[in-house]
């Protein structure tokens, strides 16, 4: 058996990032950005007011209060979107609205509530009353308040949030240069999968893996290439991962990849460029891995996972969202640290099987006292059994047990990779 680390630097040797494209932002969502970005635009661009209200010089107003209230003639309206005309000058005020640019002279806005002027619409009135005095820079943006013109925004390498993407329309940006987004094909294996939702007939059961690796392939911001259920001979198979692999940047089997006198997918791509191996970890031991040779002569990676739903879910986690990383232009370091790791305290305990490392899908509980660690609930009393599909839902971590633990107990403390 190899350990995982060895497995997964194998199958990340096999991976380079997908071409660049030029798209609009809008676009890029989840997408790898190729270049590093600076602001062509300052954030703010340009000091504006942050209240609804009237632009003002703070020394007229400093003695204003309800009582002796400070009167300034309006001079000017500022809508959001419009250029003031005029300067402030003392004993003026220019009506100003939220995001409008502040006019030369005034250094404050008095917003609209300490005035004697109702809020809403309303004509622009000729005087005001100001009843409360502001000071200097008080309600006011300035220019370059967040960034200034220059300033690195994203670095090259950035999977891009939708945070990431305003703050790159904020400072000036309409399309970007980004890694294309990895298209994959996901095969699965098995006389007896029956289609979701079918009847199974006696020995069938539902197909849940191709939905399990699309919907992963979906939140790892992944294309579907092709979707196919195939319980062919290995030449069929063979002849179906080809053409699979024509159209994707990646091909996921599952299925077929252990003992069994049936295990189609390890018997049809042993001999074209697949190695199987068995892997210490539980659940999904045996895993192969390669590059395929598509229709058109295109090599394409592939994972070929266990067919067992928990081990499709466990390895997809550890090896194929790595691998999709890379594809997408992620780097190496962000890549194998893909899911984040913390510790975490058990509350039962379960049985590892020895020499493998366990990864159990289990829920985290945030803990109730600040400090403490969160506790760990196993998503079913059986543990990490590859059939527990229908609890599989309620993961949002894998706790890890060491190889030489065969018996966790409660209030062990684990490592647990969050989902
Ligand atoms: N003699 C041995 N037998 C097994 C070994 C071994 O080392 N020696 N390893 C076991 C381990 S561990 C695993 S994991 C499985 C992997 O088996 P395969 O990858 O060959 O997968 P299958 O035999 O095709 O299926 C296993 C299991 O999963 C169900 N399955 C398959 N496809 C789907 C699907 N699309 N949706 C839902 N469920 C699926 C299938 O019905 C089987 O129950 O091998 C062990 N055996
Ligand atoms: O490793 Mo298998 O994936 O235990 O079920």
């Amino acid at each position: 058996m190899i350990t995982i680390e060895d497995h997964l630097s194998q199958v990340l040797a096999g991976a380079r990032p997908l071409a660049t494209v030029t798209l609009p932002i809008a676009q890029c969502h989840g997408l790898v950005l190729a270049h590093d970005c600076a602001a062509k635009l300052a954030v703010p661009p340009f000091t504006n007011s942050a209240m609804d209200g009237f632009a003002v010089i703070a020394a007229d107003v400093a003695q204003a209060s309800a009582d002796q209230p400070v009167r300034l003639a309006v001079t000017a309206d500022i809508p959001a979107g419009a250029a003031p005309r005029e300067r402030v000058t003392p004993g003026t005020a220019q009506r100003i609205m939220t995001g409008a640019m502040l006019p030369d002279g005034a250094d404050a806005v008095v917003p609209v509530e300490l005035t004697n002027i109702p809020a809403g619409p309303h004509e622009l009135p000729a005087e005001i009353e100001v009843y409360e005095p502001v000071a200097a820079r008080r309600h006011v943006r300035n220019a370059g308040d967040d960034v200034a013109l220059g300033a690195q925004i994203v670095a090259a390498g950035t999977k891009l949030s939708a945070a990431a993407l305003s703050s790159l329309v904020s400072v000036g940006y309409g399309e970007l240069e980004v890694y294309r987004r990895p298209r994959v094909a996901v095969l699965a294996t098995g006389e007896e999968l029956a289609e979701p939702g079918e009847v199974p007939a006696p020995g069938h059961i539902p197909d849940s893996n191709t939905t399990l690796v699309q919907g992963l392939l979906r939140e790892a911001d992944c294309e579907i290439a092709e979707v196919a259920r195939t319980g062919d001979t290995p030449a069929e198979l063979l002849a179906a991962l080809r053409q699979a692999a024509a159209g994707a940047d990646l091909v996921i089997t599952t299925g077929g990849v252990s003992a069994g006198a049936y295990d189609v997918v390890k018997e049809a791509t042993s001999g074209a460029g697949i190695t199987f191996s068995k892997v210490a970890m539980q659940p999904g031991k045996p895993q192969g891995h390669g590059l395929i040779e598509a229709e058109g002569g295109r090599s394409v990676p592939m994972l070929c996972l266990p067919g067992n739903p928990v081990s499709v879910f466990v390895s997809f986690h550890m090896f194929a969202r790595p691998v999709l990383a890379l594809l997408a232009g992620q780097p190496m370091e962000d890549a194998v640290a893909i899911h984040p790791r913390r510790m975490a305290t058990t509350s039962l305990g379960w049985k590892s099987p020895p020499g493998r490392r366990q990864l159990a899908p289990v829920r985290l509980s945030e803990a109730e006292r600040p400090g403490d660690l969160p506790t760990i609930i196993p998503t079913h009393r059986l543990g990490s059994g590859s059939h527990l599909v229908a609890s599989l839902h309620k993961a949002n971590a894998l706790a890890i047990v060491p190889e030489e633990t065969d018996d966790v107990g409660p209030w062990d403390v684990l490592e647990v990779i969050e989902l």
